[in-house]
């Protein structure tokens, strides 16, 4: 892969899914393969997971890491033919340019302003450094998506499912903030293009996903009935994308005991990091059907999976 950045860059999912179980069954497996090469991790936002697990799984390769938060560094222009004389000190055009000078894959993380519905759903961010990078560009979450997240959650399913297809439900649930829709866009899109479970998604009204991420997917409105039934329950918050931006107050969507009751047993998921007793209850995130330590874990094996595919 030239860019990691969706699920259409990637041929075959399972064959990435198999991969990424090899690597966690023999992590220094392929410790060959990125020796003497660099990695280097590009930080406009906050990161536990990705950072740390991104890392891992590039030493694992046998590459070596930079790890750099741009938000304390130079701020850099995105807008073609402006008159720098701003905020901006570098053009991206540079930036993705000199950064290719000093690694072998570029993986890079930029969350949406969700005020600029149009720049953020081009990816103007994740494109330009893909345009203007000589490098292999991997996504660790854009405005629109976060694959590396979505390829988790595909591995973490494969292995906990007992039936095939099973009921998969992106529940949205509340949260303080306003947060981007990339988690959710991203899990329906893998979701869909995996073909291996049967997703519903349900959201409060004016709520719902933009539409190219969801086709072929069952949107309701309602929780209890989307959840009867349900073998994986994976909540997540997300801003409105038809009032761009906007907060929900539906504090009613909260994933508690009494709606997992409503569910085949089902297990739960988060991309994490969780607001307690707002987006779950302590005793669902508690209990043994909770699947997010293995989720964080699985982090690991999806990165160094997607880093040892990446060619220039
Ligand atoms: N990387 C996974 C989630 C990142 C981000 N969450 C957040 O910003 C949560 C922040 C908070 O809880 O204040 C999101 O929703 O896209
Ligand atoms: N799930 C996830 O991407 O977590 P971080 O934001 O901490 O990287």
């Amino acid at each position: 892969m030239k860019q990691f950045l969706s699920a259409a860059d990637v041929p075959d999912i399972n064959a990435l899914i198999a991969k990424a179980r090899a690597h966690k069954a023999k992590p220094f497996g392929s410790n060959h393969s990125g020796q003497q090469k660099m990695v280097i991790n590009l930080f406009f936002n906050s990161s536990l997971r990705t950072r740390m697990s991104t890392e891992k799984a590039a030493r694992q390769l046998g590459y070596d890491v930079i790890t750099y938060d741009a938000s304390g560094g130079w701020g850099i222009e995105f807008e073609d033919g402006t008159v720098m004389n701003g905020n901006t000190a570098e053009h991206v055009r540079e930036a993705a340019g000199v950064l290719s000078q000093y690694c072998d894959i570029l993986c890079v993380r930029s969350f949406p302003s969700l005020t600029d519905k149009d720049a953020d759903y081009e990816d103007r961010i994740m494109k330009a450094f893909v345009k203007y990078a000589s490098v292999p560009v991997v996504s660790m979450e854009s405005a629109t998506r976060h694959p590396l997240q979505s390829l988790t959650d595909c591995i973490t399913i494969a292995e906990h499912r007992k039936a095939v297809p099973p009921r998969v439900v992106l529940t949205w649930a509340p949260h303080p903030r306003r947060l981007p829709q990339c988690v959710a866009n991203s899990f329906a899109e893998w979701m869909l293009a995996w073909g291996e479970v049967d997703l519903t998604i349900c959201n409060p009204e004016g709520f719902d996903l933009a539409p190219e991420f969801t086709k072929g997917a069952k949107v309701v409105h309602n929780q209890a009935e989307a959840f009867a039934g349900a073998d994986f329950i994976y909540a997540k918050n997300w801003s409105s994308f038809e009032d761009y931006g906007a907060i929900g107050d539906f504090p009613g969507w909260q994933v508690d005991e009494a709606k997992m009751a409503l569910t085949n047993n089902a297990y739960f998921m988060h991309c994490l990091p969780v607001r307690r007793n707002v987006v779950v209850s302590d005793g669902v995130i508690d209990s043994d059907r909770s699947l997010v330590l293995q989720q964080a874990n699985n982090r690991t094996w999806a990165a160094q999976a997607v880093l040892g595919e990446m060619r220039g």
